[in-house]
């Protein structure tokens, strides 16, 4: 017999009977059976064993009418986990009754051949048993049975067609196009099967190669487990009706898979979310344990949220925090996002929510002890202090207006602040101010800007690590308004209690509360501060110092502190009054005292050299006295001793320092030649202004910069021209206007000046004026140069010089009148640290001669004018020396 299954050649007339309980072969199928049984034990070792080429049997399905088990195990190779049916359809009866059982064979069945035999033993009972691999062949009908021994032999007829004529069925169009529809349904089935398990590469070769009608008995075999629809498969003998069949069984199939795939995503997706994230959770930490990953940032994040539970967030803050923790969760470490998330949440976890320093009680004789002993002078400054301290000892919840200290670099203001800090017992925490342009650097940046970061106020608190310091608000006059928005505006709501109990910070999101923090400003100019922003503050000036009080402060604060900065004491170096008054004289000129401690410090650094060198040679010295002791050998006639000793002098140590060290530490006192060494040769001699106003159209002026008073020298120059003004130094518009002023004052008075007359004076007309203001690089503005610029004018055209040793000040107008002007004290100051003797001030600046020490007054002789001409009666040596018609 050759030829693949279903390919009918012959089949013999009778076949021995393997009956297959509830389960149906088809042709083309492939099944392993275990024969126990004695009966089918017997058929099998008869009819396929002893037969040399293992012949055909026929495969009859039976249905059982009494649920008894036979003794046949079925395996369906090709489709395990055949259970089949238990419907009872009409079934063409054929009753029968085998031992004691009530049965019902089906009048077809499946001639098969075995393709395996094996045999075997039961091990107790020793009974043989059988297992065979049984293929389906071809169909047939059932004529009548026979017993043969045990088991029965039937009468069959040949169901199936022959090759030829299946050959020539083929060929007919309706079987072509039922087999072709079979096809493409049996081509999805797999398709669908594919994306579920790749092991149905085998059927997919079946689906090229085998004619339709067999591939639909394989398909139904494979995929069809019930066993009415197998019965009908094994009866439809004719081409179309298997066609039929099979596709709608198939496509029952395919029906079923696709329904179960939607069932079984729609049941993924109603997992909630909790459960989804479980479980990804869950599969996340052992994909971790697999690759050894430790789980430290899941660690992290937990001590983060345990931290966050000890800081004591506010309710509404806690709940945001929340949020953001479920977001950082969620997230990979490696996830952009991840790292700003955490950082963001990190600075919430820190930021002292309700972590304040304990205010100890107010002891305020102590308070101003601890000013007078950090602070030399600045009486009415501390007595302001010291008031609003009382009210807040009083009144611990005051909204007490805000200090704002305002004065020239280097005169204390910011270690003012960190006095009341010390007095209050708080942390001190300062903000610089200086530059600040952009609204985002007090508010922060919003946190979807990439880099966004909090802002400096909420930085400082976190840095402090307490939500009460005393926060003192740098430079507040040096911030800028531009495109990037107003700082000055988000000043406002920091200062105004009734805002900063909420202050939001765009960054945190969040409103943190300010309102426990003291807040103190410093500024060295009122003039920039928007009005709102001044309005809030309470302003206290602190002018410059006179030489006597930087010399008190030096000797009392400055040097001290200075040794102990540089690890020196008095005993290695003496810094005698004389030299620091030498160089608060010679070598600064500032209001403040910062370039001083500069100075006193360089002092000290070089002292620590020298002590550090002595001490070097202390050592080396010891080193040598204990070699000198041994060594006393004469080699040549000269002693060793002299040979070390210029051993030591090598090492840079003098014969008369190493001397000193030996006998005893001696302290280095500072002398002018000293000085002069460390801070290098004088910058100021006094001589400046003699030299400047030698040549007459030269005045020196006094100014107001930010830095303090400042004296000015004007310079003006007259050449061929057109009678037009021209004006160097980096001038603002109000000092040209003046410089205008000045000239018309001066050409409308020529006659009565005695400056010019009659063909002189058309000449002086024509002439063209240059004033030029030195310093070229430092901008100026300001009417108080008025007065200077007519002397200098005056000066030039009368070509006489004016006083070295007089400095004036003064708006003026065009008919004369000599106006008041600010920082009367500075300048005055600045004055008198120049050297100036004599200063001419507006006549109305009087009561502001109060505020300047008594001291510098003594030195300084101040001379009032009222108008123009009494400014250049004093101006020159020997008074004006042109006739001058007063007048109002
Ligand atoms: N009256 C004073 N008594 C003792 N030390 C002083 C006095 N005035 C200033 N100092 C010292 O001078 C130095 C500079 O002072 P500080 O830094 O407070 O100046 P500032 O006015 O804040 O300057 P800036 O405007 O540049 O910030 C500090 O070491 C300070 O202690």
């Amino acid at each position: 017999m050759a030829g693949a299954p279903g390919d009918v050649a012959e089949l013999p007339p009778r076949l021995a009977i393997m009956l297959f309980r509830n389960r149906v072969l088809l042709p083309g199928a492939v099944v392993r059976i275990r024969c126990t049984s004695p009966t089918n034990v017997r058929l099998v070792e008869q009819e396929l064993w002893q037969k040399e080429d293992r012949g055909l049997i026929g495969v009859l399905p039976v249905r059982d009418l009494q649920q008894t088990v036979l003794g046949v195990t079925c395996v369906l190779i090709a489709s395990p986990g055949d259970r089949g049916g238990t419907a009872l359809p009409d079934f063409q009866q054929c009753l029968g009754k085998q031992n004691q059982e009530l049965v019902q064979w089906h009048p077809r069945g499946v001639a098969a051949r075995a393709l395996h035999l094996s045999r075997g033993m039961e091990k107790p009972s020793g009974r043989v048993t059988y297992t065979v691999v049984l293929e389906g062949w071809c169909r047939f009908s059932l004529k009548d049975m026979n017993a043969r021994g045990s088991y029965n032999t039937a009468r069959i007829g040949q169901l199936d067609m022959t090759k030829a004529e299946m050959e020539q069925a083929e060929k007919d169009p309706e079987v072509q196009l039922l087999g072709r529809q079979f096809k493409v349904v049996a081509s999805e089935l797999i398709s669908a099967l594919e994306q579920k398990q790749r092991t149905v590469g085998r059927t997919k070769i079946l689906l090229e190669t085998t004619s339709a009608h067999r591939l639909a008995d394989i398909f139904v075999a494979n995929f069809e487990n019930n066993f009415e629809d197998r019965l009908a498969m094994l009866d439809a003998v004719d081409l179309k009706q298997r066609l039929v069949k099979a596709t709608e069984i198939i496509t029952r199939h395919l029906q079923t898979i696709k329904v179960a795939e939607k069932i079984s995503q729609k049941v993924e997706g109603n997992l909630s979310k909790s459960q989804k994230e479980f479980l990804l959770r869950q599969q996340m930490k052992a994909i971790k344990e697999e690759l050894g990953d430790n789980d430290e940032d899941e660690d992290d994040v937990v001590a983060l949220e345990k931290k966050m539970q000890n800081v004591g967030m506010p309710a509404n803050v806690w709940k945001h925090t929340q949020r953001e923790l479920r977001r950082l969760r969620k997230m990979q470490p490696q996830q952009p996002g991840y790292g700003s998330s955490r950082t963001y949440l990190e600075l919430l976890a820190e930021l002292p929510w309700q972590i304040s320093s304990e205010e100890r009680e107010l002891d305020l004789v102590a308070a101003k002890e601890r000013l007078d002993s950090e602070h030399y002078g600045l009486g009415k400054v501390k007595k302001r202090i010291i008031e609003y301290l009382a009210v807040r000892k009083l009144k611990p919840d005051a909204r007490g207006p805000v200090l704002c200290f305002v004065g020239p670099p280097g005169v204390g203001k910011t270690s003012l602040a960190s006095s009341i800090a010390g007095a209050l017992g708080r942390l001190f925490i300062r903000i610089s101010l200086g530059g600040v342009k952009d609204e985002a650097d007090i508010r922060g940046h919003r946190r979807t800007y990439i880099g966004s970061m909090p802002g400096r106020l909420i930085e400082g608190i976190k840095r402090v690590g307490v939500n009460n310091p005393v926060m003192l608000l740098d430079e507040i006059d040096k911030t800028g308004t531009d495109v990037r928005g107003d700082p000055a505006s988000a000043l406002l709501e920091v200062l105004d209690p009734e805002q900063n109990r909420t202050f939001n910070d765009h960054y945190l999101n969040v409103p943190f509360d300010l309102s426990k923090v003291v807040f103190v400003a410093t500024a060295n100019r009122i003039q920039p501060i928007s009005p709102p922003l001044l309005d809030r503050m309470e302003v206290i000036e602190l002018p410059g110092y006179t030489s006597e009080e930087k010399l008190c402060i030096a000797m009392r604060h400055l040097i001290p502190r200075v040794f102990d900065q540089h690890g020196i004491t008095v005993q290695h170096l003496k810094i005698p009054e004389a030299m620091v008054e030498l160089i608060i004289q010679r070598y600064t000129r500032e209001a403040g005292v910062r370039n001083l401690e500069r100075h006193l410090a360089a002092l000290a650094r070089a002292a620590a050299v020298k002590v550090a060198e002595r001490e070097h040679s202390i050592h080396v010295a010891r080193e040598v006295q204990a070699q000198t002791t041994t060594t006393t050998v004469v080699e040549g006639g000269e002693v060793a001793d002299g040979e070390i000793d210029m051993e030591v002098e090598a090492m840079g140590v003098h014969g008369r320092d190493l001397a000193n060290a030996i006998a005893g530490v001696e302290p280095w006192h500072v002398d002018e030649a000293m000085v002069e060494t460390v801070l290098g040769p004088p910058k100021f001699d006094g001589k400046e202004a003699a030299e400047r106003v030698s040549t007459p159209g030269v005045a020196v002026g006094l100014v107001w910069t930010a830095v303090g008073g400042e004296v000015q020298f004007v310079e003006a120059t007259a050449m061929t021209g057109k009678g037009d003004l021209h004006l160097t130094g980096q001038l603002g518009d109000v000092i040209k206007e003046s410089a205008q002023i000045a000239l018309t004052w001066v050409r409308a008075r020529a006659a009565e000046l005695k400056l010019a007359t009659g063909a002189e004076r058309s000449l002086m007309d024509s002439r063209d004026i240059h004033i030029h203001f030195p310093a070229g690089a430092v901008p100026k503005d300001g009417p108080s140069a008025g007065v200077t610029l007519v002397t200098a004018l005056v000066s030039l055209l009368g070509k006489r010089c004016v006083r070295a040793d007089t400095a004036m000040t003064g708006e003026m107008t065009l008919r004369g009148l000599v106006l008041p002007v600010g920082g009367v004290k500075d300048k005055i100051l600045a004055a008198h640290r120049f050297g100036i003797k004599r200063v001419i001030l507006p006549e109305r600046n009087f009561k502001d001669l109060q505020e300047v020490p008594a001291n510098i007054l003594a030195n300084v002789e101040i001379l009032l004018a009222r108008r123009m001409e009494d400014v250049l009666h004093e101006a020159f040596e020997g008074g004006c020396p042109w006739r001058i018609q007063a007048r109002m």
